[in-house]
C-alpha cells in the first residue's frame, strides 16, 4: 500500500489526508454490458475539513459516498483504492476489509448517515435501545456511552430524556434525523459521511443542521462529507466543494475558489442557476440541455455536447483533473475560455465570499 507521501499529483491541498480514493469506479453487471456509474474518482479527504460534494441528480453521488465504506449494494462492483488513515495506526485498505472489519469500521472509524432517518431505526425499538444496541455490538461501555449519547443529543438542541424514551415515528423528521445524526456518532468515529441528510427536511430545519453540523465538527474534530445536489445549502457549510457530472469528478477547490472564479464550465453553469446563495434550491434555473445516463457518456469530456466552449478536441479526449491553481483542479481543456463564456454573479453572501469581501475591503 502506498504511503502518504509516495501519493500521485491528486486534487489535495497539503494538509494531513484522512481518506484518499484512486480511481474509484463502480459499475453494474447489466443485460447489455456493464454500466458505469462511478468512473475513476480521485480525491484525497483531509483531516478536520468539510468536504461538499454537489452534483445533479443521478450524478453518482451516493455511489460515491457509498463506495468511501465499500457499501454499493449487490451487485454493484467498486473497483480503485480507498484508503483510511487512522490518526494513530497504520492505513486501512477500505475496499479489502471483511463484513466484521467494515462494519467496525464504519461505526469507529467513519460513520455514515443517510437521508430518511426513519428508515434507519428499528420501529419497534426505542432510540435508547438503539444507542444501547449499537454499544453492546461494539463492547463499549454502555453507562460512558449513553452518558455521550446525552451530551450527543444535547449538542444538536434536544431534550436526551424525551428523544431517547421515544420511538423514531414519535419524532418530527427532524428530531429524528439529529437522533440519527447522535447515534452515528456514538462511538466517535473520526469522520462522518452524510448522503443528502437533509433532503426530506423543511427549509428552516435543513439550513438549522447544517449550522448544528459545524458545531459538532468544530466540538469533537470531525471531518465530515457531505454529499447533496443543494450547491447553496453546502456551500454554507463546506470548506472545500468537489463537483460531479456524470459520474466524474470535474471540479475541486476551496468553496471560494469555486464560487468566486470556478473553472468547469458546468460548475459556472451550475452557479448561474443558482440567483443566489441564500436562495432556496428550489429557485435555482434549470441548466439547459440533459445530463448523460450511465448508459449514453458521450465520448471525450461527458460534459462537451452541454459546453459553449467546447471544440473538437473536447469531443475525442477525456479531460483529467488539471490543476488551474495550487488546491484547485478543474477537469476542462478551456478553464480561461470557460470562465468568460459562462459568466454569472452570485448575490448574497456566504461565509466565504463574506471574508474574502472583507479582505478585499482592507487591501
Ligand atoms: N442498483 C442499481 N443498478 C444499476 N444502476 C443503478 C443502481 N443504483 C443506482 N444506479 C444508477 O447509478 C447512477 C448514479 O446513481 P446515484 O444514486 O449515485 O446518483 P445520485 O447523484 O446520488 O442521485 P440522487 O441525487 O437522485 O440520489 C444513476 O444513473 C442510477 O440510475
Amino acid at each position: 500500500m502506498s504511503t502518504v507521501d509516495e501519493r500521485a499529483d491528486v486534487p489535495s491541498t497539503n494538509q494531513e489526508t484522512i481518506m484518499e480514493l484512486r480511481d474509484v469506479s463502480v459499475t453494474f453487471p447489466m443485460g447489455r454490458g456493464d454500466s458505469r456509474v462511478l468512473d475513476n474518482v480521485d480525491i484525497d479527504v483531509e483531516r478536520g475539513e468539510i468536504l461538499g460534494i454537489v452534483g445533479e441528480s443521478g450524478s453518482g453521488k451516493s455511489m460515491l459516498a457509498s463506495s468511501m465504506l465499500d457499501g454499493v449494494e449487490d451487485p454493484g462492483i467498486t473497483t480503485g483504492e480507498v484508503t483510511y488513515y487512522p490518526p494513530d495506526a497504520d492505513p486501512i485498505s477500505v475496499l479489502d476489509l471483511d463484513d466484521k472489519e467494515l462494519n467496525k469500521l464504519r461505526w469507529e472509524d467513519v460513520a455514515m448517515v443517510f437521508q430518511g432517518a426513519m428508515n434507519s431505526f428499528n420501529p419497534t425499538m426505542t432510540i435508547r435501545g438503539h444507542f444501547r444496541e449499537t454499544l453492546e455490538a461494539h463492547n463499549a461501555d454502555v453507562e460512558e456511552g449513553m452518558r455521550r449519547a446525552r451530551n450527543l443529543l444535547s449538542d444538536l438542541y434536544l431534550e436526551p430524556d424525551r428523544v431517547l424514551d421515544s420511538y423514531a415515528h414519535e419524532l418530527s423528521g427532524g428530531m429524528s434525523q439529529r437522533a440519527l445524526i447522535a447515534l452515528s456518532l456514538i462511538l466517535q468515529p473520526e469522520m462522518l459521511i452524510m448522503d443528502e441528510p437533509t433532503a426530506a427536511l423543511d427549509l428552516l430545519m435543513q439550513r438549522s443542521i447544517v449550522s448544528l453540523l459545524e458545531e459538532l465538527a468544530d466540538k469533537y474534530d470531525l471531518t465530515m462529507v457531505f454529499i447533496t445536489h443543494d450547491l447553496p445549502l453546502v456551500a454554507k457549510l463546506a470548506d472545500r466543494l468537489a463537483v460531479l457530472y456524470a459520474f466524474e469528478l470535474v471540479e475541486l477547490a476551496p468553496t471560494e475558489d469555486v464560487l468566486l472564479s470556478s473553472s468547469h464550465p458546468y460548475t459556472r453553469a451550475l452557479l448561474r442557476a443558482t440567483p443566489n446563495v441564500n436562495a432556496p434550491l428550489e429557485e435555482m434555473k434549470p441548466i439547459e440541455g440533459v445530463a448523460p445516463n450511465p448508459s449514453s457518456v458521450p465520448k471525450g469530456c461527458s460534459y462537451h455536447p452541454r459546453c459553449p466552449v467546447a471544440t473538437e478536441q473536447c469531443t475525442k479526449s477525456d479531460p483529467s483533473l488539471f490543476e488551474v491553481d495550487d488546491d484547485h483542479r478543474a477537469a476542462c481543456f478551456y478553464p480561461d475560455e470557460a470562465r468568460e463564456s459562462v459568466p454569472f454573479e452570485l448575490d448574497g453572501e456566504t461565509e466565504h465570499t463574506a471574508d474574502l469581501t472583507s479582505n478585499r475591503g482592507g487591501q
